[in-house]
């Protein structure tokens, strides 16, 4: 009866608690410009984020804390600050930006070798899919040499923030590990 009464218990307050989420990747990769369109359902101008945005989503019952960083070279040393109670991690890519995809794959696996995000579930947006030049969902899986991850939940999901696409098919896979684990 206490398993049921808890379990039941847990679930409500699952779908209650906020989750917090960082988007992080290189300098324009467009993760600001994804907050705002996940946040306001518009494109707006952005500047380079020196430091971060923070803002509040709801989604499906779920509430995120979503924590944009800036992602300069300077600044990614600073990152770290924030991956304490994180359960997702959204890496932006700028899928046209080809010469850097080396350095964006060495930024995240340092990332990802933190303690603190040995747990959370990895989304990967390849972003500007809008541009001919793009690299697709496989090629940017294979750049970032995702396959060599243990342990982790982790999805590519080709998007262009601009035209608002594929940003929703990201959300919803969220979603739906962030409701696994709590479940
Ligand atoms: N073509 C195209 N441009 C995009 C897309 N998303 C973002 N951009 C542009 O890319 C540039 C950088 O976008 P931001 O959102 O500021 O990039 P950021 O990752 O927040 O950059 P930092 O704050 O410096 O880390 C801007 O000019 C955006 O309009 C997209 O899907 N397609
Ligand atoms: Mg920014």
């Amino acid at each position: 009866m206490g398993n049921i009464f808890s379990s039941v218990f847990q679930k409500l307050w699952s779908t209650n608690k906020e989750h917090r989420i960082l988007i992080l990747g290189l300098d324009g990769a467009g993760k600001t410009t994804i907050l705002y369109r996940l946040h306001l359902g518009e494109v707006i101008s952005t500047v380079p984020t020196i430091g971060f945005n923070v803002e509040t989503l709801k989604y499906q019952n779920l509430q995120f804390n979503v924590w944009d960083l800036g992602g300069q070279t300077t600044i990614r040393p600073y990152w770290r600050c924030y991956y304490q109670g994180a359960q997702a991690v959204v890496f932006v890519v700028d899928s046209t930006d080809k010469d850097r995809m080396e350095i964006s794959a060495s930024e995240l696996k340092t990332m990802l070798e933190e303690d603190e995000l040995s747990e959370a579930v990895l989304l990967v947006y390849a972003n500007k899919q809008d541009q001919p030049d793009a690299l697709g969902a496989d090629e940017v899986t294979k750049a970032l040499k995702l396959s060599e991850l243990k342990d982790r939940s982790w999805t590519v999901v080709p998007c262009s923030a601009v035209r608002g696409e594929g940003l929703e098919q990201g959300m919803n896979w969220l979603v739906e590990k962030l409701h696994d684990d709590s479940a």
